[in-house]
C-alpha cells in the first residue's frame, strides 16, 4: 500500500501575505487542494495525509471541502517536524511506501508520482529531482568566492518516496542521534540513516511556490494550461 504524506504547516514567510500561502489561491482553487488532488487522483496512491498548522484549521477545513481526507496532522516548527509528525500519526495504518510531498507543490505530474512508487521496489528511497544547469557560484556576501563544480549536482524537488519503516526509521534517528540538526528535506535523513536512494527525473514544472515570482509563475502556467486545452 502506497500513501501520500503532503506537509502543509509552514508559514510562507518569504511569500507573505495575508494567509500562509498553501492557502492562497491558483485560478479561484488553493495551491494545497490542487496538490492534494493530484496526489490522490493518481491510481497507486491508497490515501492521503496532510500535515498543517492547527491554527490554519478553518482554512483547511475551507480549502479542502469534500475531499474527504483523513483528520489532517499537527505540524513543527520545523518541516523535519512535521514530517516525523506525520510519519508517526500514520504508523496505525502502516503503509509499505509513503511520498512525502510539499503541500506547495500542486504540478506534481503523474508520471513523476509513478516512477517514484517505481523505484522503490528496487531501492528504499527515491527523490525527484533535476539537474543543475547553471554554473554555481559560493559567495561571501556579495563577493565571489569560488565556483562549484556542478557535475553530478541536482536540485532536489519532491515527491520524496519511501519505504515507510526505513523512513520512520530515519527520522526517528535524526531525532536522538542528530537531536538539533536541522535537515530541508527528507533525503538527506535517510542518507544519514544509510538508505540507499535514487534520483528519479523531475520536472522545472514541479517548482515550490517559494516566493512572489513563483505564485506568478504558477498562474501564467495554468493560462498557459487552459490555452492549450482550448487549442
Ligand atoms: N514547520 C514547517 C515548515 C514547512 N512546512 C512545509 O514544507 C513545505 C516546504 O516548505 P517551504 O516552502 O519553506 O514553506 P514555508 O516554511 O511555509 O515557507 P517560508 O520558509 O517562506 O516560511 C511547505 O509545504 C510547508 O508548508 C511544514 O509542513 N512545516
Ligand atoms: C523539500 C524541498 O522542497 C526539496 O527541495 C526543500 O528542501 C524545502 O525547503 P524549504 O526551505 O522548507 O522550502
Amino acid at each position: 500500500m502506497t500513501v501520500a504524506l503532503i506537509v502543509a504547516a509552514g508559514r510562507g514567510h518569504r511569500l507573505g501575505g495575508p494567509i500562509p500561502k498553501q492557502y492562497r489561491l491558483l485560478d479561484g482553487v488553493p495551491i494545497l487542494r490542487r496538490t492534494a488532488e493530484a496526489l490522490r487522483r493518481h491510481a497507486s496512491m491508497r490515501a492521503v495525509f496532510v500535515v498543517i498548522n492547527p491554527a490554519d484549521r478553518a482554512l483547511y477545513d475551507e480549502a479542502m471541502s469534500g475531499l474527504g481526507l483523513p483528520e489532517p496532522v499537527a505540524g513543527g516548527a520545523s518541516r523535519q517536524e512535521s514530517v516525523r509528525n506525520g510519519l508517526e500519526a500514520i504508523a496505525s495504518v502502516a503503509p509499505e511506501r509513503v511520498l512525502i510531498h510539499d503541500g506547495v507543490r500542486p504540478f506534481v505530474a503523474p508520471d513523476v508520482i509513478g516512477a517514484v512508487i517505481g523505484a522503490l521496489d528496487r531501492v528504499p528511497g527515491a527523490v525527484v529531482g533535476v539537474p543543475v544547469t547553471d554554473t554555481l557560484k559560493r559567495c561571501s556576501g556579495a563577493i565571489v568566492t569560488g565556483t562549484v563544480d556542478r557535475a553530478d549536482l541536482w536540485r532536489a524537488q519532491t515527491p520524496q518516496g519511501f519505504r515507510y519503516d526505513a523512513i520512520l526509521g530515519a527520522h526517528r534517528l535524526a531525532q536522538t542521534a542528530h537531536r538539533g540538526r536541522d535537515f530541508t528535506d527528507d533525503c538527506a535523513v535517510a542518507e544519514l540513516a544509510g538508505l540507499a536512494i535514487e534520483m528519479v527525473p523531475g520536472s522545472e514544472e514541479n517548482f515550490k511556490i517559494t516566493t512572489e515570482a513563483d505564485l506568478l509563475r504558477a498562474e501564467a502556467l495554468l493560462r498557459e494550461r487552459a490555452r492549450a486545452l482550448a487549442g
